[in-house]
């Protein structure tokens, strides 16, 4: 049986970037086995066209509407279509990209790959990449609920077109981006240069036991050799705003009662999970040797016993929730009585 193959899911708005960043990985990634799912928001596929295909990369495309939403079952039917081609060895790849529309809203893509059983199985979605033009993210956001969704979700950013902007629509760009989200971080890319290492194979949906959250806000120029060289950027205090309302909120405690945390994640799913973008913990529970990790999309949600506490460390839980909207105050009450 195949190895779940990893997928990511490149999002940005209109015009951000993302077909150049996967050319210019497929003209320097000669050994890749990739397939890139390509969907074109209208009836002619342009993108699909303007990617240059290697030998080991097979171009699928969906046209006529936008993964989010009309073409949803057509987005699950072509993800299965390409598995079973996979099995059947007619279809060779080890990665899959999914390239959505400048203007799908990544919430309903990343659920199919929860809710779907089979998909679940085949496939493990490594992260959301989302790429924000440094020339007109602002105005995207003024503008389009969308572009907000796209930077909230995603697991890192990456900043084009600083090249076509002074230094203070940079800083006005980057600001901006943080007030959305303070979780990704962040990296500055020109005409797709972008090291493989920096959007691919970042385990980002993985249950794993650690969160590194808030870890501030890192920018680069990412050109060749010099990725490692990280610039911590700033750590601003995060300002928030009525048009910038997708947040990143930390909720930090010790050990919890299993069942009011349960009763306490049910409960906040039920009233808030629709502005419930993503949302990540890792919890101590009383009495339990092992980490309890949860993990959702809105109202779809996992939990998953992880790793055994070592007996000298601190039992801490930490949940941290992206979404918009949500009466933070009140939340954290509730988390907090959770606590034993
Ligand atoms: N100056 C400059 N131009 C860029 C950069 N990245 C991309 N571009 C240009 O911006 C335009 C749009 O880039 P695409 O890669 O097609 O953007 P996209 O996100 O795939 O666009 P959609 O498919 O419409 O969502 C192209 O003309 C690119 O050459 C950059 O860092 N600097």
């Amino acid at each position: 049986m195949n190895q779940a193959v990893s997928v990511t899911l490149l999002t940005g708005f209109l015009g951000s970037g993302k077909t150049t960043l996967l050319n210019y990985f497929l003209a320097h990634c000669d050994n890749a086995s990739v397939a890139i799912l390509e969907n074109e928001f209208g009836a002619v596929n342009i993108d699909g066209a303007l990617l240059r295909g290697g030998e080991n990369v097979n171009v699928v495309e969906l046209s006529n509407g936008c993964v989010c939403c009309s073409v949803r079952g057509e987005f699950t039917a072509a993800l299965r279509e390409m598995l079973e081609k996979r099995a059947a060895g007619t279809l060779k790849f080890e990665r899959l990209i999914v390239e959505t529309t400048g203007l799908a809203d990544p919430a309903p893509i990343v659920q199919t790959f929860f809710v779907d059983e089979h998909l679940r199985e085949a496939l493990r979605l490594d992260a959301v990449i989302a790429l924000a033009d440094a020339e007109h993210i602002s105005r995207q956001l003024d503008e389009h609920a969308v572009a907000a969704s796209q930077l909230g979700f995603a697991d890192r950013i990456l900043l084009t077109k600083a090249d076509r902007v002074d230094e203070e629509t940079k800083q006005l760009a980057l600001d901006r981006i943080h007030r959305i989200n303070t979780k990704a971080d962040l990296f500055e890319i020109v005409n797709g240069e972008c090291p493989e290492e920096l959007w691919l194979d970042l385990n980002a949906f993985e249950l794993t036991d650690n969160i590194d959250m808030a870890a501030g806000f890192h920018v680069i120029r990412a050109g060749a050799g010099q990725f490692d060289r990280f610039q911590p950027f700033r750590k601003t205090p995060v300002k928030r705003s009525w048009d910038d309302a997708i947040q990143a909120h930390v909720f930090d405690a010790g050990m919890l009662d299993v069942k009011k945390i349960g009763a306490f994640m049910e409960s906040c799913i039920a009233r808030f999970g629709n502005d419930m973008l993503r949302y990540k913990g890792v919890l101590a529970i009383a009495d339990h040797p092992q980490r309890l990790i949860v993990q959702g999309v809105h109202k779809v949600v996992g939990f998953d016993y992880g790793s055994m506490w070592h007996p000298s460390e601190s039992r801490v839980s930490r949940l941290v929730i992206i979404g918009r909207y949500l009466p933070i105050d009140e939340l954290r009450q509730e988390f907090a009585a959770t606590t034993i």
